[in-house]
């Protein structure tokens, strides 16, 4: 069974956009689970342009499901945040800063020593810890020597190309998933995923555990309504 979470950092960004409480973060992580997500993902990044650092610890306390917080273990700020906060797990990826969005996987080779490192901190404190990962065989070999449960497959480039050629942009993310699954890592996947792309993804990685989706799906809710647009993405789940 593949699980849902749903990415609410574009929540936080339509609150911040008025400076006050409309809509009411925390209100709706807790819809998303009633409406049948099973889990929730925030990803604040160091300008708190959408999730602040306080939203995660307000959202530690209402999540009954899984807790997902992603971001760039480089800050010293954000390794104390999920400690304190104690996620179900943290999904550590490498942006630099003023980035728009996320962009690339870790180079689980150059960064083999710093990944084991960090993943160790993480892992002692009981949190399960994914890394964001390009489709790419060696990456996929070396992340799993450095210790981590998952890898989450950065799913742009299958998004981008999907229109164009749905059997050519899923086959690095088999190969990468073939590879993983044997290497016993978790495989999580997210960004870019839609109501388009989602199940051809999901019918294709059948190992899948885990994806993680926001953009699309909260554009979607405006015209869905969030309770149809998260039955709508689980179905194309199951
Ligand atoms: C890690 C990842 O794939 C990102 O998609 C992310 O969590 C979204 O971040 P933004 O909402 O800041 O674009
Ligand atoms: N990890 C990916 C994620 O949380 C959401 O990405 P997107 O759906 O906003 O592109």
């Amino acid at each position: 069974m593949t699980r849902l979470s749903v990415n609410i950092n574009k929540i936080a960004t339509l609150r911040n956009s008025r400076g006050g409480d409309n809509p009411n973060l925390v209100q709706v992580a807790k819809d998303c689970e009633r409406f049948g997500a099973q889990g929730i993902t925030v990803h604040p990044r160091p300008d708190e342009r959408h999730i602040r650092y306080q939203d995660v610890f307000d959202l530690k306390k209402i999540v009954t499901t899984e807790f997902n917080i992603e971001g760039n273990c480089q800050e010293q700020k954000f390794i104390d945040l999920v400690l304190a906060a104690k996620p179900e797990q943290v999904t550590l990826v490498p942006d630099v800063l003023g980035q728009i969005t996320s962009n690339h996987g870790w180079d689980t080779i150059k960064n083999q020593q710093y990944l084991k490192d960090m993943i160790q901190v993480f892992k002692g404190a009981g949190i399960r810890v994914s890394i964001f990962v390009d489709p790419v065989t060696e990456m996929v070999e070396a992340a799993a020597t450095t210790g981590t449960d998952r890898i989450e497959l950065y799913t742009e480039a299958y998004a981008h190309h999907y229109a164009e050629n749905k059997e050519q942009a899923i086959a690095p993310y088999v190969k990468a998933a073939e590879t993983a699954y044997q290497l016993g890592l978790g495989i999580n996947a997210g960004h870019d995923l839609d109501l388009q792309n989602l199940q051809y993804f999901a019918q294709n990685i059948p190992a899948l555990d885990e994806v993680s989706i926001g953009h699309a799906l909260i554009s979607d809710a405006l015209y869905y309504g969030l309770e149809n647009t998260i039955q709508m993405y689980l179905r194309q789940l199951n």
